[in-house]
């Protein structure tokens, strides 16, 4: 198996780019070095276009199939680690098998199981019901309840966003919770709930045990999966412009995802 990274911009650095600021390189093949590589995938913004509405995502018909070849490929070193609840991911996807961590980490589920396991408490029913009387008082904000999270999309009405954010730090502040502000989104999660986590609880275990972890991912998110990959030796893969980050490479877009990831099978 072949799996393409981009390389580091020597020109870049020369000109003084900010360390931590992952340039874009043509692809290079690793080759043979690739057969102890684990590769973690977020979904919205990597596997799919963001959209409008988080139920409008298109999810390119070949998606499973592609998915589930690359775990053929990896020996099952595969998971997607996604803030959407798994059973949205297993709605949008057809129910593939690969392991997965959703909820962005609260919820987690190795390949072959239907059983999920908990890595942190759900969010408590009040905040549910304080984030969700306050997206409606704003008038009609999207909310998306999931198993261990909770949150308030305004893409739509972009001129909310600072309001929404006060509002869930300040919940979050006087409950000990943790703030995630996405694309266009501010979710509210209990401590340990974050992407950092589930990776290492991936690596932890078979068959990831040992292997190299490449995590790709468009969002803030995914810092937390970018930082968590270091004593694995592996690396992150931002997706989208350049900016400040914990990734060491970059892929322009979702498009150029893909192509990596069919160029690996
Ligand atoms: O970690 P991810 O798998 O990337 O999930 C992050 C959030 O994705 C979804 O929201 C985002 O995508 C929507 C559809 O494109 C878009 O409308 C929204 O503005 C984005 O924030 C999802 O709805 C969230 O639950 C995820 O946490």
């Amino acid at each position: 198996m072949t799996i393409a990274i981009s390389s580091r911009s020597p020109e870049r650095e020369e000109a003084g780019a900010l360390p931590g600021f992952a340039p874009l390189r043509a692809p290079l093949p690793l080759g043979q070095g690739s057969d102890d590589i684990a590769l973690f995938l977020d979904f919205d913004g990597t596997l799919v276009e963001i959209a409008d509405h988080p139920e409008d995502v298109i999810v390119p018909t070949g998606l499973p199939k592609l998915l589930l070849a690359l775990n053929e490929e990896l020996e099952g070193r595969l998971a997607l680690v996604s803030g959407r609840a798994l059973k949205t991911l297993d709605r949008l996807l057809d129910g593939v098998d690969v392991a997965m961590a959703g909820s962005h980490g609260g919820e987690f589920r190795p390949a072959g199981t239907k059983e999920t396991q908990a890595l942190a408490a759900p969010l408590p029913q009040p905040i549910c019901q304080a984030l969700q009387d306050f997206a409606q008082e704003q008038g009609g904000l999207v909310f998306e309840a999931k198993p261990f999270s909770a949150a308030i999309h305004y893409r739509d009405r972009p001129a909310l966003g600072d309001t929404i954010y006060a509002f869930a730090t300040a919940l979050a502040a006087d409950n000990g919770l943790i703030v995630k502000h996405g694309k266009m989104v501010v979710e509210l999660t209990m401590p340990g709930s974050d992407k950092g986590h589930a990776v290492t609880r991936f690596m932890q275990q078979a068959p990831f045990l040992g292997s190299r972890p490449l995590f790709l991912g468009d969002d803030v998110t995914d810092e937390d999966a970018f930082a968590a990959l270091a004593p694995f030796g592996g690396s992150g893969i931002l997706v989208g412009p350049p900016r400040d980050t914990c990734a060491t490479w970059r892929l322009e877009d979702v498009g150029a995802v893909h192509r990596w990831l069919e160029d690996a099978i």
